[in-house]
């Protein structure tokens, strides 16, 4: 299970992309229903005139927002509408955690994830690619895209396991695909939601109505509470997986930034606020995210305390191997980084303009 950093900063936008019919609505119904806690906007991404995804979408999101007449993702002038709804959303009183973002079943989930990735206030939390466990050979002869969209997605989800007699076929075809990412198993998109979701971090709680007043399409739909109602008992054939480090003191950004940029297979998900160790005795506290390409950090003014907390969410995990990578980030903070390691935290970090030089003291 996902451990609870008390992670600030950047709204996180989880992309779940998949060809038509995998079982992207039934995935997303499935996280709005086990929401564990995060108020989750849902913003669906629909061809056509008229929106058909939004009103099959349960109404338990916190606001449900859908962009119709068009693929946002292709749109790249100012009328697109993507930015601002992210901005809207990203608010502090919008009183949202997460953001669910519904590709169409035509749409480059990379290209959105670029979209995401651009602005300032949200944070990528990964693409999943729902397959259709019956369909997908078939689909990937007729449709050769889908095996560049399967190849760069964070997490694979095979859907529909319970019509097939195994599904192993399908996820070895997947592995082969993309050796990376996690690939699990389900039956009507029904995933762990730790693997998307964390326990809300943002401290905001407080204004929902600011979502419903925000003027967005005039095919938005809904707006409603978050609420985890259902009885229902999620049918996981692959859990989530995570290793955190709760350590007091800095981490040395050398081995953190090689966890963040190069994780190994089935890590999905890497987040935390930490103190970055940048000279001897001096650190800097920053919010990391890692998902997908995207490798964020941000500066903060400053810390609660000067504990670093990691959290590694994925699944099929070598949780040994990872929790050496996690052990190498504490065990080298004493050691003075290296230029290139100082260079590779300039470059993923959001406003470098905000003191990442090492104070003179330590930080917190
Ligand atoms: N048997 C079975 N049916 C499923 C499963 N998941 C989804 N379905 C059904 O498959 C159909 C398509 O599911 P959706 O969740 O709407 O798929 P989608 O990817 O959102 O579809 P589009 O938005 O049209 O691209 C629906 O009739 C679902 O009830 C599953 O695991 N098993």
């Amino acid at each position: 299970m996902a451990a609870d950093t008390p992670a600030r900063g950047p709204l996180p936008v989880t992309v779940i992309a998949g060809y038509l019919g995998a079982g992207k609505t039934s995935l997303l119904n499935h996280l709005l229903a086990h929401p564990r806690g995060s108020r989750i906007a849902v913003v669906v991404n629909d061809f056509g005139d008229v929106g058909i995804d939004p009103m099959l979408v349960s109404t338990s999101a916190t606001a449900v927002y859908a962009t119709s007449g068009g693929c946002f993702c292709c749109v790249l002038d100012d009328e697109d509408d993507l930015h601002p709804l992210l901005t809207r959303l990203a608010r502090r009183g919008a009183g949202v955690d997460a953001v669910l973002l519904e590709a169409s079943g035509l749409a480059d989930p990379q290209a959105l994830a670029r979209r995401v990735a651009e602005h300032p206030a949200t944070v990528l939390a990964g693409v999943l690619q729902v397959v259709d466990a019956v369909e997908t050979a078939q689909t990937l002869t007729t449709h050769p895209s889908l095996a560049h969209h399967l190849a760069t997605a964070d997490l694979v989800v095979v859907n529909k396991a319970d019509l097939v007699d195994d599904p192993a076929e399908v996820v070895a075809l997947c592995r082969d695909l993309n050796p990376h990412a996690p690939v699990v198993t389900t039956v009507e998109g029904r995933i762990d939601p730790a693997l998307v979701l964390d326990a809300p971090s943002r401290p905001d709680r407080g204004d929902q109505q600011l979502l419903a007043h925000a003027a967005l399409d005039e095919h938005a739909s809904h707006a409603s509470h978050a609420s985890d109602g259902s009885h229902e008992h999620p049918h996981l054939h692959h859990e989530a997986q995570s290793l955190s480090i709760a350590h007091d003191g800095p981490l040395a950004p050398g081995p953190l930034m090689d966890l963040l940029e190069d994780r190994p297979p089935g890590l999905f998900r890497v987040k935390g606020v930490v103190h970055l160790a940048l000279a001897p005795g001096g650190s800097v506290p920053v919010v990391v995210h890692a998902a997908g390409r995207q490798v964020r950090v941000d500066v903060l003014r400053s810390a609660p305390d000067a504990t670093s907390r990691l959290v590694a969410i994925g699944s099929g995990l070598d949780l040994e191997v990872l929790q050496e990578r996690l052990d190498a980030c504490r065990a080298a903070a004493d050691t003075a980084p290296s230029r290139e390691d100082l260079a590779r935290v300039r470059r993923r970090t959001v406003r470098p303009g905000r003191r990442l030089d090492p104070p003179s003291r330590p930080s917190a």
